[in-house]
């Protein structure tokens, strides 16, 4: 009974934390939603991370597709035995993630292949300990790839671009902390929310900076100096203007965490990490005689539920309708700021079809079409048709070495994506023709709406996120960020953030 209870138990706290956004995070989206003004791009993203969040908790789907490498801490008194949790924890996230509240993102590094289960060697990440208290506690975030590949080190003393000389003191790693927002721009999703580790060495520092993600976004550091540390960087990397999904804009970071530790005299490292609004972490507390849930924890204070509204706001008048196969000339008609409606076919391909397409034939005539940056979250039905239960963007930037050839070799029009893309395929746009559409990272639920059918699979050997859906899509909503004219919002937003971040060079502790 108690195991059978367990494994339920662990089952609802992986879809809890999947779909459901906790209370504090719902409030700090809520009041970076009041600080946006309206009309402008910035507030538009809010606006539909806002209704995606709703979505989700109302359909029980994820928050956004890339349901991260799934991270258990756990505490155990002294007599319970783990291994048996260790075995429920992988039962359930192999149900949960057959019952599509989990992508399928377990991947071998060596050979490509998708275990299908989200099971694999050092997945999911299970870390014990014991404690005095009686009653199992165990605590899950689900981080995607997105806003991990954001995380930095520092190791000090450093050169920064923008600041100078970080030094070995709270000065440095005030700068350090600066910089780690500017660096992230909006590819981690922003506004996000940072846990900063001070000390230990390259693997305790992250894992002390990731720990700080477990504390409550409202809460208040005990050390003192930490504390005025944690203010001070939520207020200086709002004035960077890197804003939502780096539009630019008002809401930039939405909560700093700091926790330190000893360190050896030769290493001096501060380690970020940072985490996109999907910031889904939750947390239990079993009976260990029973295996049921006692309490959830971050259940303080008034739960926001945003009510669906209309997301192309007043003020962003015209919207340009696109439906593939586009021209040539209807690509070179589009600016930097214009926002787009697609309908029609899409194909989505994310890194291993990019890698793929580089030395092979494409499975479908790409001339005209639009490739969409996405590894969605799948569900097979008893007869075999496919359903879209989660499909935001991902981060194009991965996609840099390959984006400007493929486009070029086979005729592709527009790329979506998230985060904006480099120099190599600003020029590629210009020179074939071709634009960078920026859709709203996490917004996994919102895009999945528009996809009103799944006409067509290919290269499914790359496994659910990778292979090459064909999507018929309804009013799915974009914004140009890079157009055929050389211009990039990305590149502006870098450029004017660098230099306002340049501003806080000077010591301050
Ligand atoms: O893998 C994904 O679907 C998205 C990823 O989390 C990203 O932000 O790029
Ligand atoms: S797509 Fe964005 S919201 Fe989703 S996991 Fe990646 S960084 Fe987070």
């Amino acid at each position: 009974m108690y195991i059978e209870a367990l494994e339920k138990s662990i089952y609802e706290l992986i879809t809890e934390t999947s779909t459901n956004l906790p209370k504090d995070v719902r409030r700090a989206i809520a009041k970076a939603k009041k600080a946006e003004n309206a009309g402008t791009r910035a507030a538009m993203s809010l606006d539909t991370i806002a209704n995606n969040i709703q979505m989700a908790d109302d359909n029980v789907s994820p928050i956004c597709q890339d349901t991260g490498l799934p991270t258990f801490k756990i505490k155990t008194p002294i007599g319970v035995n783990q291994l048996e949790i260790k075995a429920a924890i992988k039962r359930a996230i192999a149900q949960a993630t057959k019952d599509a509240k989990l992508r399928p993102n377990s991947v071998d590094s060596i050979t490509g292949e998708n275990s299908g289960d989200n099971l694999g060697d050092g997945v999911p990440v299970m870390k014990f300990e014991q404690w005095e208290q009686d009653h199992i506690e165990m605590k899950l975030i689900l981080k995607g790839g997105g806003c991990e590949n954001k995380n930095i080190q520092y190791s000090l003393p450093t050169e920064l671009e923008g600041l100078g000389r970080a030094g070995r003191d709270l000065d440095g790693i005030r700068k350090c902390i600066l910089h780690s927002v500017y660096q992230a721009q909006g590819q981690g999703c922003s506004a996000g929310f940072i846990g900063v580790g001070i000390g230990g060495d390259r693997s305790s520092g992250y894992d002390l900076a990731k720990e700080q993600l477990f504390r409550s976004v409202e809460d208040v550091n005990p050390n003192q100096e930490l504390a005025k540390l944690e203010d001070y960087i939520v207020e200086k990397a709002n004035t960077l203007g890197i804003g939502t999904m780096g539009f630019g804009g008002e809401a930039t970071l939405l909560g700093c965490k700091i926790g330190v530790m000893h360190r050896i005299p030769a290493s001096f490292y501060v380690s970020v990490a940072y985490n996109c609004w999907a910031y889904r972490r939750m947390a239990i507390d079993i009976s260990p005689a029973t295996g049921e849930i006692n309490n959830w924890h971050y259940q303080d204070g008034e739960k926001i539920e945003f009510k669906q509204q209309e997301t192309i706001d007043e003020e962003v008048k015209e919207v340009v309708r696109l439906e593939a196969p586009i021209t040539e000339e209807k690509v070179r008609s589009l600016k930097v700021g214009d926002v787009v409606s697609i309908s029609g076919r899409m194909y989505t391909g994310r890194d291993a079809i990019h890698h793929h397409l580089m030395s092979h034939d494409a499975p479908v005539d790409l001339d005209g079409q639009i490739i969409y940056h996405c590894g969605p979250v799948m569900q097979k039905d008893t007869e075999g048709n496919w359903h879209v239960r989660a499909a935001g963007p991902t981060t194009s930037i991965r996609e840099e070495p390959y984006q400007g050839d493929i486009m070029k070799k086979f005729g592709i029009r527009a790329v979506i994506g998230k985060g904006g893309m480099g120099p190599k395929t600003l020029a590629a746009l210009n020179e074939h023709g071709g634009v960078y559409l920026n859709a709203i990272g996490g917004a996994a639920q919102y895009y999945a709406d528009c996809i009103k059918g799944v006409d067509g699979v290919d290269l499914m050997e790359f496994g659910i996120p990778e292979a090459m859906w064909h999507l018929r899509v309804e009013d799915f909503t974009a914004v140009v960020t890079m157009d055929s004219h050389g211009n990039s919002l990305h590149a502006d937003v870098d450029k004017s953030s660098l230099e306002k971040l340049a501003l806080h060079k000077e010591r301050v502790f």
